[in-house]
């Protein structure tokens, strides 16, 4: 379970660009669910997720995860048991080493290393099982540069090299919003496949209402760091939240 306590965060702070994003905010994430967060442009969903995952700094505020204080690890730390897919595709590998050598780094992450060794070769069946799953022909390019893949391939690769090791839990930061429908539809479907066989505590950020309801079973709405819809999201409608949404762009516009 991962508990967020009385977050404070502002950037620029004490400028005339001064934003508070967080004034004491609270959330409780539930332990082998996925929650969908979802909000409008600069609410905070992506800042949320960059503290939770320790690239940002919060400025007051505690973050447990299964009850352990993780607010004062560093981010390489909080990666051992926090497995991260991101929006672009090149982030969360590396489009310079092969498949298989991604995959290694994966499944050698918090242990100390050389890359000489990199390489098991007792672990190659091991890859090859998880890349045959995702059914894109992967398992025969273990030696091709992920520069070389597609979109779509590498975020599937991502998503493979970050619950591989069973984090305690992962963040979607809207990763399938780079891509397709069709392959976005791909994609969350193998996300769907991993989450309900590894049961990891997920949190997805997305814009996409359906996606969110159809693939999460809790969906929050953030607007200017509040919480202003928590629902189970079978009790939640598409239509229901483009019309909140609506309201919002009313408010601000008017
Ligand atoms: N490192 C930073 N320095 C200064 N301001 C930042 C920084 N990161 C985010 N912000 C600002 O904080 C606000 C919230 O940004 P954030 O990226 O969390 O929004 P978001 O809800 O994820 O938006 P989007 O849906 O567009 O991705 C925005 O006004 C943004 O400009």
């Amino acid at each position: 379970m991962l508990q967020i306590r009385n977050l404070w965060k502002s950037f620029n702070k004490n400028t005339d660009n001064e934003i508070d994003i967080f004034k004491g905010f609270n959330l409780e994430i539930e332990k082998n669910k996925c929650t969908a967060i979802i909000g409008s442009n600069g609410c905070g969903k992506s800042t949320l997720l960059n503290i939770i995952g320790g690239s940002i700094a919060l400025d007051q505020g505690e973050i447990l995860l299964n009850g352990k204080d993780i607010s004062e690890l560093k981010e390489e730390k909080r990666s051992i048991h926090i497995g991260r897919v991101y929006q672009n595709p090149s982030m969360g590998v590396s489009p310079s080493l092969t498949i298989l050598e991604n995959l290694s780094l994966a499944d050698k992450k918090g242990e100390k290393f050389t890359l000489r060794k990199l390489i098991k070769k007792n672990k190659i069946d091991k890859y090859v099982e998880l890349l045959k799953e995702l059914d894109l022909g992967l398992e025969d390019k273990l030696n091709t540069k992920v520069k070389f893949l597609s979109g779509g391939q590498r975020q599937c690769l991502s998503l493979i090299m970050a619950t591989m090791k069973h984090p305690d839990l992962l963040l979607l930061d809207e990763h399938t919003a780079a891509l397709d429908p069709k392959t976005s539809t791909v994609i969350m479907q193998k996300t769907k496949e991993l989450l309900n066989k590894y049961s990891i505590t997920t949190i997805m950020i997305s814009h996409n209402m359906k996606d969110a309801i159809e693939y999460s079973d809790r969906i929050i709405m953030l607007d200017s760091g509040i919480v202003v819809l928590d629902r189970p999201s079978i009790n939640v409608t598409e239509e229901e939240l483009i019309q909140i949404y609506r309201e919002k762009l009313v408010q601000i516009v008017a």
